[in-house]
């Protein structure tokens, strides 16, 4: 179980390990949370969402009620990207590098609202291009300084795509170990939003045009470039959606590798991963490739405005917590689910029966 650190096995072959850790959530529990619902004293039903989420979280912790989770941590995977060289973003590369010093000096979004969810934050260095200084949050496990264009050739190697989703593994694996109860990703890479849309294209088979937003907020001319060099990267790649660690390192980022593993380990350790904005999506149709187990252990916290977000969480068969028309990424959108992932696990653990509470009609 965990993350797979046996030395002498090749990165590709750990992978495959991570992902065989990983459990099916337990039925049974869940089927026990849904019936302890209909005994809580309240109208069967009328907490609508949050009595499926409970459910759930019954099955991932493999007992009801499930434990009402008191450390999230988000980790905030950063990486660069070649394919920004073709315009598909209007911030220069190094706005990267400066916003993981922004988090590690907790002035970013990410910082405020993980402060207000009472979140631990780590910030993960999966490939950034210009240079990251150490902190005490931040890991640096740069596979390489930014993939290569995707649109030109792969992102990356398949061994490079490996070692940054292990890296990830490893990130979460320490959170975990420190003591976090819940993940949370989060990415940070200018240009992020094309090889999402790629991956979100490769793995839900939906055409480009359907999966390609405007991230950052770029204008019609450059919304239709980023939809050709999309289209132009999956007629180059012809991903094969059933070899996830070619498919990822054809077309993908170094932060959604990390957090692909980062899911997987979560998923592998029967913790509930929320999962954040398009970059997160597209990370998690990449650990559900692998592990379609892994799915079962996440949680939508919101729904990006960004379309190719909303595409993967239908394919993941995840309905979204939030919809405030977010779409910023760092694991903003996910860490405010928090309080209802929490909530969700308290109702189950703190409510009364009917019996219990001599209420009657139950
Ligand atoms: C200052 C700043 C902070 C951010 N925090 C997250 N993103 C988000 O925007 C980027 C993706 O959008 P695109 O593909 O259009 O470049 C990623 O870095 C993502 O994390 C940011 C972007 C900027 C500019
Ligand atoms: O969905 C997101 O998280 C997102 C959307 C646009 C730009 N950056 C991130």
């Amino acid at each position: 179980m965990g993350t797979a650190t046996s030395g002498a096995t090749p990165p590709e072959g750990r992978v495959g390990e991570l992902a065989r850790g990983v459990a099916p959530p337990d039925g049974a529990a869940a089927r026990e949370a849904g019936e302890r619902h209909l005994r809580l004293t309240k109208p069967p039903g009328s907490l609508g969402e949050l009595e499926a989420l409970g459910a759930r979280l019954a099955g991932m912790a493999g007992r009801c009620p499930p434990p009402v989770p008191e450390r999230p941590a988000v980790l905030v995977a950063a990486g660069d990207h070649g394919v920004l060289s073709r315009g598909v973003s209007p911030w220069p590369q190094e706005v990267t590098a400066e916003m993981v010093r922004n988090f590690c000096r907790g002035g970013a979004a990410v910082n405020a609202i993980a402060a207000e969810v009472g979140a631990r934050v780590l910030v993960l260095d999966a490939g950034v291009a210009g240079e990251t200084e150490p902190h005490p949050l931040l890991r640096r496990a740069r596979v390489r300084p930014g993939t290569a264009d995707l649109s030109r050739g792969a992102a990356m190697g398949r061994e490079e795509a490996a070692r940054a989703l292990l890296a990830g593994a490893e990130a979460a694996g320490a959170l975990l170990r420190e003591g976090a109860d819940l993940l949370v990703t989060g990415d940070m890479g200018i240009g992020n939003t094309t090889p999402a849309a790629c991956l979100v294209a490769a793995f839900t088979g939906r055409p480009a045009a359907e999966v390609t937003g405007r991230g950052t907020g770029i204008d019609d001319a450059t919304l239709a470039l980023k939809v050709r060099v999309v289209e132009e990267a999956l007629g180059l790649h012809r991903p094969d959606p059933s070899d996830p660690l070619g498919t990822l390192a054809a077309l993908g980022g170094l932060e959604h590798a990390a957090l692909a593993g980062a899911m997987l380990e979560g998923a592998a350790r029967r913790v509930p991963v929320v999962l954040d904005g398009v970059s997160s999506c597209a990370a998690a149709l990449v650990a559900a490739a692998l592990s379609p187990p892994a799915a079962g252990y996440m949680v939508a916290g919101h729904l990006s405005a960004e379309p190719g977000a909303g595409a993967a969480l239908e394919a993941l068969g995840l309905r979204p917590l939030l919809d405030l028309g977010m779409r910023l990424g760092e694991g903003t959108g996910g860490l405010l689910a928090v309080p209802l992932v929490r909530a969700a696990a308290r109702v189950l653990s703190e409510m009364a029966t009917f019996e219990e509470a001599g209420v009657s009609g139950g």
